[in-house]
């Protein structure tokens, strides 16, 4: 709950919203295709985010723009009823507001009807009064669209520039939420830090918080989010005294009868710069391993050289477990590595060996399922309705489940760790949607734990190297590339990354 002080600065944070907003709308108005004289109708609804629509038209008139308010319903919070007391022009009902055709096609509406509060469905009279606009500006959200999840209730109006208020929101990178918001911008805000706690106890968990920020200690083992950059980890630097054990050396299980998934993981782990790699894989399959990659070390398992015998090297602490396997290979091998207590990323097969029996998982350091793969482990109506409308506490609560880091992956992955942070990706690019790019990825997080990050923070890491590179390898593929030349990039996107954690 805040408390009373905090709770005195949240007028002056409206005051800078609405003034934020209005100031966006005048410089981005052009781009929107507005003219000059364009007619601003403001929604104003009944809590805070039609308070900062009172705010803004206040702005904005002002600002000698041609500016309605029409409401959606009486304020019933102190901040908005001040807002609403200090515009002084005209308020229409919402029932009153006559249709005009010439303003639906030329003017913008301002959809300050629901914020972060929104919740249930949308009603249908002020939402189709959002629609029949062609130009929408949205204050926070727009109206509908749930600001932790970006779930979206039916009958979201679209917009084509959405306020966001001093941090961005979840459910503004999220999909579908994401598609409505169009382009989203950042009102600055100065914010003291006893506000910043004041804008997290009014809309808990639902702002981002940005890599250098720190967590209070109150915070700790709670639903917080973060936005994944540069920052929020820190990859090692190299340095003379590298050998190449201490860059890190990862294992991959490799598949017997599908090589290629286990060969672009060891090309992600090799790529992005462990020291050493490997491949543990029965005898009779190891040639294409051994043809594939001259700077890896292929282990030909037999009766008398069992996965047993290599974990005797107490210097091979990673694994990835998954990719291009089958259910009887992960049988062989994912509880063997658990009892020896390695570290262990469970992709692909070895989720697939865990449908509907998601403790099969625990032990594992992270695990990545897509979509698909999640639906299949955590198969109860509870896991498969939040994967549909909440992918964070989707992650979250499959971390909490299996005792792994889950990183949900898509276009928009979102990494979750059982003590409750949650990073959201937007650093990737559509290029990546290509068959065997999630290899890779499994063993970029294989190198990221190699080197001696913690789970959490070593597949934040990977997801951002991978999107790093996926961009590198759409633009110089004309945005097409191959899972291939995804991990071609990986080592340039290293050396971003690593130069952008010192700066920042
Ligand atoms: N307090 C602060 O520090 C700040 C708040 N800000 C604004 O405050 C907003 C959040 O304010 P509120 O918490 O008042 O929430 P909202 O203004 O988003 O909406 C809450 C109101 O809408 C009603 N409502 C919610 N869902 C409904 C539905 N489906 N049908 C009918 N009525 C529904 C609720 O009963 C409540 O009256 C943010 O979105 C942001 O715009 C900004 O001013 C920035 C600073
Ligand atoms: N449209 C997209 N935008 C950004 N990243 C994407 C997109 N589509 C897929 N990805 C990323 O590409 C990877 C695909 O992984 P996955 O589905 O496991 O593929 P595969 O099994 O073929 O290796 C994931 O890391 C995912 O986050
Ligand atoms: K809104």
């Amino acid at each position: 709950m805040m408390d009373k002080a905090a709770g005195a600065l949240l007028p002056a944070l409206m005051e800078q919203a609405g003034a934020g907003a209005a100031r966006l709308l005048l410089e981005r108005g052009p781009e929107l295709g507005l003219g000059e004289q364009a007619r601003v109708v403001v929604l104003a609804g009944p809590g805070n985010n039609g308070g900062d629509g009172y705010v803004m038209a206040r702005h904005l008139a002002t600002a000698r723009r041609d500016v309605t308010v029409v409401s959606a319903g009486e304020p019933r919070t102190e901040l908005a009823k001040a807002a609403r007391q200090a515009w002084s022009g005209a308020v229409i009902p919402l029932a009153s507001f006559q249709p005009d055709s010439l303003l639906h096609a030329e003017g913008i509406v301002v959809d300050a009807l629901f914020g972060a509060g929104f919740k249930g469905d949308l009603p249908s009279a002020p939402a189709a009064f959002l629609q029949g606009f062609k130009h929408r500006m949205a204050l926070d959200m727009p109206s509908g669209v749930d600001g932790l999840s970006g779930d979206c209730a039916p009958g979201v109006a679209p917009c084509q520039l959405t306020a966001a208020f001093g941090r961005l929101r979840p459910g503004q990178l999220l999909l579908p939420g994401k598609a409505v918001c169009g382009v989203v911008k950042a009102v600055p805000m100065t914010m003291p830090p006893e506000s910043i706690q004041a804008m997290e106890d009014a809309f808990p968990a639902a702002i981002l918080r940005t890599p250098t920020e720190p967590v209070p200690a109150e915070a700790e083992g709670l639903l917080r989010f973060f936005h994944n950059a540069p920052g929020l980890w820190r990859l090692p630097l190299q340095t003379p005294l590298d050998n190449k054990y201490t860059r890190g050396v990862v294992s991959v299980i490799g598949g017997g009868v599908m090589s290629g998934a286990g060969r672009l993981s060891l090309m992600g782990a090799r790529r992005s710069g462990c020291g050493l790699a490997r491949v543990a894989v029965q005898a009779q399959s190891a040639m294409i391993y051994i043809l594939g990659a001259a700077g890896a070390i292929i282990d030909e398992l037999t009766p008398s050289v069992t996965l047993q015998t290599l974990l005797e090297d107490k210097r091979r602490h990673t694994w990835v477990c998954g990719p291009g396997l089958t259910s009887s290979e992960v049988m062989a091998s994912f509880p063997v590595l658990l009892a020896a207590k390695r570290q262990v990323v469970a992709d692909a097969g070895t989720l697939d060996w865990a449908a509907g029996a998601p403790e099969k998982l625990r032990g594992a350091a992270v695990i990545t399922p897509h979509a698909g793969e999640f639906a299949r482990v955590f198969n109860t109506p509870r896991m498969l309705g939040l994967l549909k409308r909440n992918r964070p506490l989707a992650a979250l609560e499959a971390a909490r489940l299996t005792g792994a880091v889950c990183v949900l992956k898509g276009s928009d992955s979102v990494v979750a760790a059982p003590d409750g942070r949650v990073a959201i990706n937007t650093h990737a690019s559509d290029g990546l949607a290509t068959a065997g790019s999630g290899d890779v990825l499994s063993g970029v997080v294989g190198t990221c734990l190699a080197v001696g990050m913690a789970p959490w923070e070593a597949a934040c890491a990977a997801v951002w190297l991978h999107g790093q590179a996926g961009q590198a390898a759409s633009a110089r593929e004309g945005g097409w590339p191959l899972a291939e030349d995804v991990a071609a990039e990986l080592g340039r996107a290293r050396g971003l990354a690593t130069t952008l954690q010192q700066a920042g």
